[in-house]
């Protein structure tokens, strides 16, 4: 899949820093690496190959402090999974988080806060480019989610093909956005009903529910619930057997699973763009905004 949004200015201007960074660029072997090991990623977005699984890609999220999906982080990931996807070495990626306790916080509320309508519209242009990339991806991806998820962290665990989430009562998962007072657009709520089912969503989405590892293994969510130290090892283990069939009738099969819900959005992704700008801007969804980060900011005491 071609990267087709407008994210090129910003490309552009993220890709400067890289260079300046010895063995950070795209594809060069890392510093420190062995000969011929690749290591690849960006600031904020870390790329390994699995040193125990050839073909396998470790992606680590480190945008601190809680991985919110900013539209640079978003663009940083979306590179490295283009440069993955374009890079025959690399059968599956395993995605994770360099953030202790936190797999990712979702969209970045300071990207849709006080931000003018053009700003807003490429911000949704590239959350649309990150799961349309990460859902229809020809890799196997593995979400081990290792914190936290919720909203725009749960949905892009739930465009993984598989989720293994770590057994701590403090992590939870799912689309939460109507406690900010917002609404889940309609491609996030598609994916949810393909995962947990028509009338599990429709209860998860109206109370924006944050399923702790036990209720989210029942209702389907994650696939997997394992003791934090396992979660690596098993997403490792759930690799090697997806990676056991046929890439070709894996990935056609996955197409042909997943494309009608892509379709979707793909027929109307800018009517699905002005209306998120409309929606955003509105004065009752930045005044709920507003006061969603004033309740973040007063939890710190
Ligand atoms: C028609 C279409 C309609 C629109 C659809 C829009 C869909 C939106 C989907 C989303 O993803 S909205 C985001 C939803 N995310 C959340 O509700 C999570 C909010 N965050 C938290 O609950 C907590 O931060 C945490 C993740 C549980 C971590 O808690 P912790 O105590 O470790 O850290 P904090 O002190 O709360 O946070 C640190 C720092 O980060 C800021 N922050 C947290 N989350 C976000 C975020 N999503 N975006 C931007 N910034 C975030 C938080 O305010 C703190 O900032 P400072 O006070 O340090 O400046």
């Amino acid at each position: 899949m071609a990267l087709t949004v407008g994210l090129r200015p910003l490309t552009r201007a993220l890709l400067r820093p890289w260079a300046r960074v010895p063995g950070a660029a795209l594809g060069r072997p890392a510093a420190g690496s062995g000969d011929g090991v690749r290591c690849f990623g960006s600031p904020r977005v870390l790329v390994e190959p699995d040193p125990a699984a050839v073909g396998v890609a470790v992606m680590k999220m480190r945008n601190p402090p809680v991985n919110s999906l900013s539209l640079e982080f978003l663009t940083e990931l979306l590179i490295s999974l283009e440069k993955l996807e374009n890079d025959k070495t690399f059968r599956g990626i395993i995605i994770t988080s360099d953030c202790p306790g936190i797999f990712s916080a979702g969209l970045d509320l300071l990207e849709m806060y006080g931000r003018d309508p053009a700003h807003c519209a490429e911000y949704w242009k590239a959350v649309q480019e990150l799961w349309l990339r990460v859902y229809l991806s020809n890799l196997v991806v593995i979400g081990a989610i290792n914190g936290i998820s919720p909203a725009g962290g749960c949905l892009l665990s739930l465009s993984c093909d598989y989720r293994v989430l770590a057994n701590n009562p403090k992590y939870a998962i799912g689309l939460n956005e109507t406690l900010l007072g917002i609404i889940a657009p309609f491609w996030f709520k598609d994916v949810l009903v393909n995962t947990i089912g028509h009338r599990a969503a429709e209860r998860a989405l109206q109370l924006g529910f944050l399923f702790p590892p036990s209720d989210a293994l029942q209702v389907g969510i994650v696939d997997q619930v394992v003791p934090e130290d396992q979660v690596q090892s098993t997403a490792r283990s759930v690799m090697a057997q997806w990676l056991a069939i046929p890439d070709h009738a894996r990935q056609l099969t996955k197409n042909l699973v997943r494309k009608p819900t892509a379709d979707r959005l793909l027929q109307q992704r800018d009517a699905d763009i002005q209306n998120f700008v409309r929606f955003i801007s509105r004065d009752s969804i930045q005044k709920s905004l507003h006061v969603y980060l004033e309740k973040l900011k007063q939890k710190k005491g």
